[in-house]
């Protein structure tokens, strides 16, 4: 699989770099003219395909919504644990449900990360304990508020699926009708301040690649996402209020035969002045149904360009990502 050579250790947010990554307008695709929706469909591409991140706004999601969840969220996140702990599902491999502080560390690290989240999915009952959901009766409002910011946010997933599909002169359903039932996730972030909540060693989201087709993230509540870039940089990503900022994921680089390459991010720790900072995000995790075949597609493969990565399933590649990740 990807691989990446050693990073320079994480610093505090003081010490970064800040970059702009590109900005598109969906709003150009979705009723602009002929020309300008090619042109939406050919920077969002590049984007993804030279820098790996980019910047959406104009997505026609509420922000009210978005607002909404982060409120809902934040109730929860301050329940007493074992409250919290009600929303473990266990054997879902942290696929829903509540998943504790510290439980989750990136591929090839064994200090947790400093974060607790909730996974909110489709329900799939075929997938046992890991497509079941287990909404927090002591936060009535959490369920309706996230079930509707998912619907959203897959629906706009799928615009800018189709969009893909257009960049690469194929079906305009190519992607989409991998993500129709799809097990895509909506992960509810909480990372507590630093004096409440410490590991030796841990950063808030230790560097990796999602494992997903593509990660739609609102806007989080505090800085700290930063993107390892092409030449090795890392950069601080701005993103303005009211954008999403979109990357591709190791499902993706696999299907588009590495056209479309996941890109290594982390979340770095404030700087020690302002640990009393909390932060909440909320990233959508495009994922395809789970017997969806995985495979270079063909418009990726040619004579110069063979399959680089073997054939999977959806559901096979994430449980052994999940094993990775001490999840499961
Ligand atoms: O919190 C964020 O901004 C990003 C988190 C992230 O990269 C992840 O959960 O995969
Ligand atoms: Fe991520």
């Amino acid at each position: 699989m990807h691989t990446q050579s050693p990073a320079p250790s994480a610093p505090s947010v003081s010490e970064r770099t800040h970059a702009s990554i590109p900005v598109v307008s969906l709003r150009d695709y979705v009723t602009g003219s002929e020309d300008t929706r090619a042109r939406f469909v050919q920077v969002f591409g590049d984007a993804l395909a030279e820098f790996g991140f980019v910047s959406v706004k104009d997505h026609g999601i509420d922000p009210a919504r978005i607002r909404d969840a982060y409120a809902q969220i934040a109730r929860f996140f301050a329940l007493p644990t074992p409250e919290k702990k009600k929303s473990f599902i266990e054997g879902s491999g942290g696929n829903r449900g509540y998943v504790a502080f510290g439980a989750e560390h990136a591929k090839n690290r064994k200090v947790g990360d400093l974060k607790e989240f909730f996974h909110v999915g489709r329900d799939l009952p075929a997938l046992g304990p890991g497509g079941a959901n287990a909404f927090p009766s002591a936060v009535p409002e959490f369920e309706p508020s996230t079930r509707t910011l998912f619907t959203d946010l897959e629906r706009t997933a799928g615009t800018l699926l189709e969009a893909l599909a257009i960049y690469f002169q194929a079906p305009t359903d190519t992607f989409t009708k991998m993500i129709a039932g799809g097990n895509s996730i909506l992960r509810l972030i909480h990372y507590p301040p630093l004096k409440d909540g410490f590991i030796p060693g841990g950063v808030r989201a230790a560097e990796h690649e999602d494992i997903n087709l593509l990660t739609l993230l609102c806007e989080s509540t505090s800085a700290g996402l930063e993107i390892l870039t092409r030449d090795g940089r890392w950069l601080a990503v701005e993103a303005p209020p009211g954008h999403i900022v979109v990357d591709s994921g190791d499902m993706m680089q696999l299907i588009t035969n590495g056209r479309l390459p996941s890109t290594t991010h982390r979340v770095v720790n404030p700087p020690s002045e302002a640990e009393d900072v909390v932060r909440y995000s909320m990233p959508f995790f495009v994922h395809p149904y789970p017997t969806c075949p995985l495979a270079p597609l063909p418009f990726c493969v040619s004579d110069e360009q063979p399959a680089k990565y073997d054939a999977t399933t959806a559901q096979g590649f994430l449980e052994k990502r999940l094993r990775e990740l001490g999840l499961l």
